[in-house]
Formats: C-alpha cells, sequence, structure tokens
C-alpha cells in the first residue's frame, strides 16, 4: 500500500531537524511502502533526469589520499562515469579540486601548507599531475578536455564575466570537457572564491546548467556531522535552506579539504535561487552519477525555486561585488517590490560608499533591510545631489541627464524575505 501527500514543501512539523517528526510524513511526489520506506521519490528527482548540462565537482577528499597521494582508481572511476553521460550526449563541466593535495603529496610535505605562497607552490605542482591524469583517463573515451583556471574577477568583472562564459560555451560547443579549478597560483587572498563548491555554483550559473552535483566523501547532507554525531540522518530532499538545515553544516575535519558542508551550504544558496537543482551525493562509490540521473534516491536532492534567473540577473545576484547601499522611502520600497518599477532618484533618501557609473549597488529600505541590487546609472556623487528629487531636475543639477532611472528594471533584482532573489 502506497501513501501521498500533498504538500511540495514540507512543513514544520515535517522538518527532518524535528526530532518529533512523523518520519512517514513525506512531501507528495515521494511514495512509501508498507513499511514506510521510501520506494521512488517522484517528481523533483524526475527532473533531475532531464539535465542536459551538468556541472560536476569533486572534492579533495575524493581523488586524494590523506598524505596527498592521488588516488588514480578513484579518478579513473569518476571519469568513466563522466564519459559514460558524456556520451548520453549530455554536456559535462568538471570542478575538480586536488591541486593543493596532490602538489602536497609530489613535493613530499607532511601536511597542507599554511600561508598563501605555499598553497600557491603546491597548487602549481599539483594542478599539472591532476590535468595529466585526467587527460590520461578520458582519452580512451575519446573526449578531449580542457583546463578552465578561474580566479574571482573572472566573475565579478562583467567582460572577464562575459569572456569566461562565452570560452566555456566554446568549449561545449566542441563537446570538450572543460576541467575548472580556482587559479590557485595567482589567486590572493583578494582575489579568490577560497573554495570550490561556491566556485562549482558560480560556474553552473555561468555555463546555464541545469544540474549541479557535489561529490564528496559522505552520502549527502545530514542532520550533523556523521563524523562527530553517530546519530545524524541523511536528509533526502531540502526545499529551503533554515536556520535549522544551515545550522547542521559543520567544518571539514580533514588535512587537505578546503569547506566542509558550510560552503557546499552556500554553494547550495547560489543554485537554489538561480533555478539549478544541487545534489551533494558520495563520490566514494561507482556509479553515483548515474543513479542521481535515473532520477534515484540517492544524496541530498536541494530543490531549487521553479524558475530560472536570466543570466543577466544572476550575475547581479551572485556574481557581482556590492560597491555602495541607496537607502529609498517606502513609496519606492513599495514600488520596486510590489509594481516593477525602476528606481528613480526621487525615491532616494541617502548614498552611502563610493561607486561609479555601472557599479552594483544593494537597495535597503527605510528599516535597513536589503530589498533589491542593481546596476546604478550614476556614481555616488551624482547621487548624492540628484537624491530625492524629480527626474525632470536631473539636467539642472548635474548638467546632464543620461537616464531617468537611477536603476532600470532590468538591471535590478530583487531581494526576497526569505534571503532569496528574482525578478517581479
Ligand atoms: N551536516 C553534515 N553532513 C555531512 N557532512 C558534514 C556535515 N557537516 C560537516 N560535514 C563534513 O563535511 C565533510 C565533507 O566536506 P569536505 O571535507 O570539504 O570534502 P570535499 O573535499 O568533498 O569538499 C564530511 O566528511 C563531514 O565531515
Ligand atoms: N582549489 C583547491 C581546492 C579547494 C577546495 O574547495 O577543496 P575541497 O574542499 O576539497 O573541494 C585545490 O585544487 O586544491
Amino acid at each position: 500500500m502506497f501513501r501521498f501527500r500533498d504538500s511540495r514543501k514540507m512543513d514544520q512539523e515535517n522538518h527532518p531537524l524535528d526530532p518529533t517528526r512523523d518520519a512517514r510524513t513525506v512531501p507528495a511526489s515521494h511514495v512509501l511502502g508498507e513499511n514506510g520506506e521510501l520506494l521512488m521519490c517522484g517528481c523533483e528527482r524526475a527532473k533531475v533526469k532531464e539535465a542536459r548540462r551538468i556541472v560536476v565537482k569533486v572534492g579533495t577528499k575524493i581523488i586524494c589520499g590523506s598524505r596527498g597521494q592521488l588516488d588514480l582508481r578513484r579518478v579513473e572511476s569518476l571519469v568513466q562515469d563522466l564519459a559514460a553521460l558524456w556520451e548520453e550526449g549530455r554536456d559535462i563541466i568538471l570542478v575538480s579540486s586536488g591541486a593543493i593535495g596532490a602538489g602536497v603529496g609530489r613535493l613530499g610535505l607532511s601536511r597542507k601548507p599554511r600561508t598563501i605562497p605555499e598553497k600557491q607552490a603546491a597548487a602549481a605542482v599539483g594542478q599539472g599531475i591532476l590535468m595529466q591524469h585526467y587527460e590520461t583517463f578520458f582519452t580512451p573515451h575519446r573526449v578531449v578536455v580542457a583546463q578552465v583556471l578561474l580566479t574571482r574577477e573572472d566573475i565579478t568583472d562583467r567582460e572577464r564575466y562575459l569572456n569566461a562564459r562565452h570560452t566555456l560555451q566554446s568549449l561545449l560547443g566542441f563537446r570538450v570537457i572543460p576541467i575548472v579549478n580556482e587559479n590557485d597560483t595567482v589567486a590572493v587572498e583578494e582575489i579568490r572564491f577560497g573554495d570550490n563548491d561556491t566556485l562549482a555554483a558560480l560556474v553552473a550559473c555561468l555555463v546555464d546548467a541545469d544540474l549541479l552535483i557535489l561529490l564528496t566523501d559522505l552520502d549527502g547532507y545530514y542532520t550533523a556531522d556523521p563524523h562527530k554525531n553517530k546519530d545524524a540522518e541523511l536528509i533526502p530532499e531540502i526545499y529551503e535552506i533554515t536556520p535549522e538545515i544551515e545550522a547542521a553544516a559543520g567544518g571539514c575535519g580533514s588535512a587537505l579539504a578546503t569547506g566542509g558542508m558550510e560552503t557546499k551550504i552556500t554553494a547550495a544558496k547560489v543554485s537554489m535561487q538561480a533555478g539549478i537543482p544541487l545534489v551533494i551525493a558520495s563520490g566514494m562509490r561507482k556509479g553515483t552519477l548515474q543513479a542521481v540521473l535515473k532520477g534515484e534516491q540517492t544524496g541530498s536532492l536541494f530543490v531549487p525555486r521553479e524558475d530560472r534567473m536570466k543570466a543577466r540577473k544572476l550575475w547581479i545576484a551572485f556574481g557581482s561585488p556590492v560597491q555602495g547601499t541607496l537607502v529609498v522611502d517606502a513609496g519606492a520600497a513599495g514600488a520596486l517590490l510590489k509594481k516593477g518599477k525602476s528606481l528613480l532618484p526621487s525615491g532616494i533618501v541617502s548614498v552611502e560608499g563610493s561607486f561609479t557609473t555601472g557599479n552594483v549597488v544593494s537597495i535597503v529600505d527605510p528599516a535597513g533591510q536589503e530589498i533589491a541590487r542593481g546596476i546604478s546609472n550614476y556614481n555616488a556623487q551624482a547621487l548624492q545631489l540628484i537624491k530625492g528629487q524629480n527626474s525632470r531636475k536631473i539636467k539642472e543639477i548635474l548638467g546632464y541627464h543620461d537616464y531617468d532611472e537611477v536603476v532600470h528594471r532590468d538591471n535590478l533584482t530583487i531581494v526576497l524575505d526569505n534571503g532569496t532573489r528574482e525578478e517581479v
């Protein structure tokens, strides 16, 4: 006998972290057996099956041993799984960690270096080794691979973002599998992503991926770090990153890895808001990728918002650093949030920061709550002069009048109460 439930969102008492929850109460898409066992996990997983363009991220723990030696059997097995998906006609982008780990191994270091120059040196040694093995293992499958090393500025700078996008699109057009990593060798602290989970989510946005899979050493996202808490339970599907879900994320607890689950949650926030499903699953077992792509109940699926954000709005929301703040009055806040309007100078109460035309600014309501982000048509100095004024007066005050709007609707991304961003 099967039981269905007709609610897409998990409600309070069904929250996986609520100890009083009825474990048999599940979303509509799930089908349970007589004893409450999960027989089928329906439409959300089914959607994953359709993914044509997939970003797969593999963590250091999967491909490097604790002393940095590359686990070649695991690299080969990963390559076989990726090649099989590629042969089905899917576009694959691999984000591979492991450069620093492999460098540590080759240099014979006893631990991961602490200073940035030493990490950079280890990465310079390890990145080549990593690519050499990917090249060797992909060649028999007739897959051509390409090394793509990115720094944060390749995402934050609009022109470089578009360049990176075009390069990746061209590689995929040639049916190449791009192998992406952070350019650790040149990336100093200020221009680092810092971890490949966030990088993978931004790459998924960059290439308009249909699915992001983070392969790690455990089966998915648990109610606590299973290495520290034996009662931790796997959470099969996550519809919203609540504070409880976020609190379950611990660090990596490993000498060579970087982010642990905290950075995977950051990645999940980006991909969910971007409309890209994200699965955290085990990279330790062969066939995990195939299982995910068959829609099987494996790993933890972070279910995204229904609609996808346009690439430009994604860049405004996640790609670009915020350079200043515009505080708006209640009328302007309402016009942006409820009426889908652009931001005019008349609604601006104060201007903070020093930014130029074309920079991304944060728009906050009178209570100080961020409600939107957008590209400013005027620099900070000009806005100090025209804030609170009617657009008709811009020419008289500044001596020029490039735009009526300070932030045009097309260049604006709304921030919702729960932290998500969307277009109105
Ligand atoms: N809630 C959680 N669920 C699962 N793993 C967790 C959780 N919190 C912390 N972790 C830790 O995160 C580790 C995986 O992250 P990390 O070590 O950075 O691996 P990777 O190299 O795959 O990125 C796990 O081995 C586990 O110890
Ligand atoms: N760019 C680094 C990896 C950084 C990183 O996020 O590592 P991990 O937590 O193992 O995915 C490297 O190649 O060593």
